[in-house]
């Protein structure tokens, strides 16, 4: 097949990169057939996962929000125009890759993206998902996995999981395109649920994305 007919993804990552391997890994197997990783982007340099993706040979960027934010006063309006540019400047820097990717995955990637990027992404046809450790209407934001199992301690919460969905301007409030419960378990650690949700995670951003590029086909 040739490179023109391959399903294109762009990652976007902020850490250590375990869910963008595990997509990196289905792209040479039978679970994202005919699908390549063009370019993988993190916000923050130390990101692990820019090393997982040079060693699989794949364009890296590091897109920061500092040099934005030092043009501007340091005030609400000051860092939304910071957000406004850093947020335009990726979208720009997405559209000029060739080929175009046909989906974009936040895999970990910690920055809440504006309509200034997801516009002009929408806009050129990208589709843009996002990878929860939680279920729909649930722990939306940062850090969800430990406030799920606080809730586990704390309000005898039976079970949490994890979801791929459709990135919205309201955070982790777009359409779910899959989900997985994952049960809470008396006495666990939080290390201990924090593994076992990963476990999911990697099998599930690979069946979203799957999931995904097939429906841009029909
Ligand atoms: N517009 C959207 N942007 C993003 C979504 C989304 O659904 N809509 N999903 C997130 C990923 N995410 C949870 O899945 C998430 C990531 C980060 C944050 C957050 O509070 N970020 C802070 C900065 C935190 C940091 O830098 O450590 C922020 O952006 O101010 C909330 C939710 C990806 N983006
Ligand atoms: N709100 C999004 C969110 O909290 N995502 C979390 O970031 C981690 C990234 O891990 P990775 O860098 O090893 O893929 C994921 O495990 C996921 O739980």
């Amino acid at each position: 097949m040739s490179q023109s007919q391959h399903n294109v993804l762009v990652v976007l990552i902020s850490g250590n990169g375990s869910n963008l391997q595990a997509l990196i890994d289905a792209c040479s197997s039978s679970a994202l057939p005919d699908t390549r990783i063009t370019h993988v982007i993190s916000n923050r340099k130390a990101a692990y996962g820019l090393e997982r993706a040079t060693k699989a040979s794949i364009p890296t960027s590091y897109h920061n929000l500092v040099p934005y934010k030092r043009k501007h006063p340091h005030t609400e309006e000051g860092t939304a125009a910071a957000r406004t540019e850093y947020d335009a400047s990726l979208a720009e820097l997405i559209l000029k890759l060739e080929p175009r990717p046909s989906v974009i995955v936040c895999a970990g990637w910690m920055h809440i993206l504006t309509p200034d990027f997801l516009n002009p992404i929408a806009a050129a046809g990208i589709k843009v998902i996002n990878l929860h450790p939680a279920l729909p209407g649930e722990f939306a934001g940062a850090g969800a996995i430990e406030r799920a199992w606080e809730a586990g301690r704390k309000e005898g919460l039976k079970r949490t999981g994890v979801m791929i969905h459709e990135v919205i301007a309201e955070v982790d409030a777009g359409e779910a395109i899959v989900t997985k419960e994952v049960e809470l378990r008396e006495g666990e650690s939080l290390d201990e649920l924090e593994n076992r949700i990963h476990e999911v995670e990697h099998g599930l951003i690979v069946e979203g994305t799957r999931i995904t590029l097939e429906k841009i086909k029909k």
